[in-house]
């Protein structure tokens, strides 16, 4: 379980708090309609978003000929990799969506979980995965600084261990520890697709046990496993329902969230 810093329920309660997980698979398309509707969410809403990279790591490293390596979802980072981890999310795409936002009037502002000590982690599996983080402890206190003050944080999912060693972390776990540590109402991961999808189907609502069914019989693969299995970690009592949503449509259409929505039950009727 993931540790929270400070408590932002408090001081934040004019506004509940939403988590956006941009996913790399959707950052170039991104459509006007997609941040216009984000727009009109943070009237509603505390934004926060995470992004991913991982395409726009996986081009540099092959740009550079560095050869990566994935084990469940997870890429392998090297010392090597790292560097482009950093470079490329950590830089261009944080400054890419960060810049994006704000031309399109959401004040937003480009973080390093590294920054602020946001994301301490730990090594996973040094000796197979290298560098890469899974977070314990969220330190939120600047986090909610920002909100407070309404700018949209935008961080990259990069973390430092207690012993100060930078580690990569999938955006998608990031992200539902930030859920959690900020008590957010909602959380929607942004991918590529319409959501979960059953024999060319969406599936609308589904559960934590349906999901570990689907995952056993491989219909949910590859970068969806990470996507998925963060959601069920991240609800809660607080956090009663996650969602996995398309980027290539507006976020909100009259009044609703399109995608497929993970709830702890079936019965669970969120609004
Ligand atoms: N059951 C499923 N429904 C929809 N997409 C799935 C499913 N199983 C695997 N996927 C794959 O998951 C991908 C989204 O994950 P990923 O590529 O990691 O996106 P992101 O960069 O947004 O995190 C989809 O493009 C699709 O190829
Ligand atoms: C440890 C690990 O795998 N980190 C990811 C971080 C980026 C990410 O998660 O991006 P997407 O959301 O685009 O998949 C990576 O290096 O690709």
């Amino acid at each position: 379980m993931t540790m929270s810093k400070s408590m932002p329920a408090t001081e934040l309660n004019h506004k509940p708090v939403v988590v956006i997980k941009l996913g790399g698979s959707m950052i170039d398309q991104l459509t006007p309609a997609f941040y216009e509707s984000l727009k009109s969410l943070t009237k509603m809403y505390h934004c926060l978003i995470v992004h991913g990279g991982g395409p726009a790591i996986t081009a540099m490293l092959d740009r550079l000929h560095i050869k990566g390596e994935f084990h469940n979802g997870l890429r392998k980072t090297t010392e090597e990799t790292l560097e482009v981890v950093q470079m490329t999310m950590g830089g261009q795409v944080n400054a890419q969506v960060t810049s994006e936002l704000n031309r399109q009037g959401i004040k937003a502002l480009g973080l390093q979980g590294t920054d602020a000590e946001i994301l301490t982690a730990s090594l996973i599996d040094e000796k197979f995965l290298g560098l890469v983080g899974k977070v314990k402890q969220v330190d939120t206190a600047f986090l909610i600084k920002c909100m407070k003050d309404d700018y949209v944080p935008v961080i990259a999912p990069l973390g430092k261990t207690e012993e100060g060693r930078t580690v990569n972390i999938n955006a998608d776990t990031a992200a539902a520890a930030l859920a959690n540590a900020v008590q957010a109402d909602k959380l929607l991961f942004v991918t590529d697709v319409p959501g979960i999808m059953e024999s060319g189907t969406l599936l609308e609502r589904t559960t934590p046990e349906e999901i570990t069914d689907l995952i056993t019989e491989g219909t949910i693969y590859g970068g969806m496993i990470p996507k998925v299995q963060s959601a069920v970690e991240a609800l809660s009592e607080t956090l009663r329902e996650v969602m996995i949503v398309c980027g290539s449509q507006p976020l909100v259409e009259n009044n609703q969230i399109a995608g497929t929505k993970i709830c702890l039950s079936r019965k669970e009727e969120v609004q």
